[in-house]
């Protein structure tokens, strides 16, 4: 209930700002947490510092504004990238999943699972311009574009971590990045938890482009304007035969999907786990 009220207020504002802007002639919209510039190639920004943790909030304001540009027929096309210097995303906020009670983990999840099948099936053109560290859920956002290119920089890194946490991937994590980089090397990158260098990355298909960081959304942008040169009705066709059995395998089970994960991170020790990974970044500092 508090979700819905708090969705439809961020709609209206969303809503009031986007009218707002296109009177001052930059066509933008923009919620705290996430900043949409529509001038040319339309461009998609996390902005939740730190690290675009993905907090329920950001979660509802990325998801809205996803909405906004799936409803907007004259945008076939978004890039997907970050405000925050240095970090693309640091994945699933871990203080949703830490100290909660099972109601806003299911909650929580939700919407999660909401982002992912609203990315992962949207019939607009997404690339990712990864212009930093890209773990777990950051992965899982680049995972979803239909072209990801990163910054070459050795210190950022992209993949499914989550096993080195103490968790699991979810199926549905797992099912896309067989489906991206292949199953041995899925199998092998997930149990170990690794994070790819970004040449790492691109050996393996993790991403499909490294470029030099000042070069990140250049070629983001001309990687988008080949992809538009594409009849959408053939492309989006085309990529809904390929997703489409991977998202229906999370749809027709989503409600079971929340149960598991709602009583998997409620264990005693998994919520350990969580509290020693986050104890550990907080001492990676002092
Ligand atoms: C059977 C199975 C059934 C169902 C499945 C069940 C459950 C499992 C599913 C869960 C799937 C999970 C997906 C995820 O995405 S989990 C999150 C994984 N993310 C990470 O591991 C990244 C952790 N962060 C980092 O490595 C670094 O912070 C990073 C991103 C490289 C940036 O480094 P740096 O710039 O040095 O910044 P700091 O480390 O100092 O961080 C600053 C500040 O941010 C806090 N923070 C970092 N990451 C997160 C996060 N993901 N969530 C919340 N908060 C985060 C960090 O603690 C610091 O906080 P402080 O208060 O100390 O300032």
């Amino acid at each position: 209930m508090a979700l819905a009220a708090a969705r439809r207020l961020l709609l209206h504002a969303g809503s009031r700002l986007g009218r707002r802007e296109a009177v001052d002639g930059a066509r933008r919209f923009a919620n705290k947490r996430v900043l949409v510039e529509t001038e040319g190639p339309a461009v998609m920004k996390l902005r939740n510092p730190p690290v675009n943790s993905l907090s329920l909030e950001c979660l509802t304001e990325f998801t809205i504004s996803l909405e906004k540009l799936e409803n907007d027929k004259s945008i076939r096309g978004v890039i997907l990238t970050s405000e925050c210097p240095g970090i693309f995303s640091a994945g699933l906020d871990l203080l949703e999943m830490y100290g909660r009670n099972p109601a806003h983990y299911a909650e929580y999840w939700k919407n999660v699972q909401e982002l992912w099948l609203r990315l992962y099936t949207s019939n607009m053109i997404l690339v990712s311009a990864i212009n930093g560290a890209s773990p777990a859920g950051g992965c899982l956002l680049a995972l979803c574009c239909d072209y990801r290119v990163m910054a070459d920089n050795p210190k950022y890194t992209i993949g499914l971590n989550e096993s080195l946490l103490g968790i699991v991937a979810p199926f549905w994590f797992k099912d896309m990045y067989v489906n991206t980089i292949g199953h041995r090397e899925a199998e092998r990158a997930l149990q170990l938890g690794t994070l790819f260098s970004p040449a790492e990355a691109l050996k393996v298909g993790v991403v499909d482009e490294v470029v030099p960081e000042d070069q990140v959304h250049s070629k983001a942008r001309s990687v988008m304007t080949k992809w538009l040169a594409i009849p959408d009705h053939s492309r989006q066709l085309t990529k809904n035969m390929m997703r489409k059995a991977t998202a229906d395998n999370l749809i027709k089970q989503r409600e079971a999907d929340i149960q598991n994960f709602t009583s998997f991170i409620s264990k005693d020790s998994i919520q350990k786990s969580l509290h020693m990974y986050l104890e550990k970044l907080k001492q990676k500092k002092g």
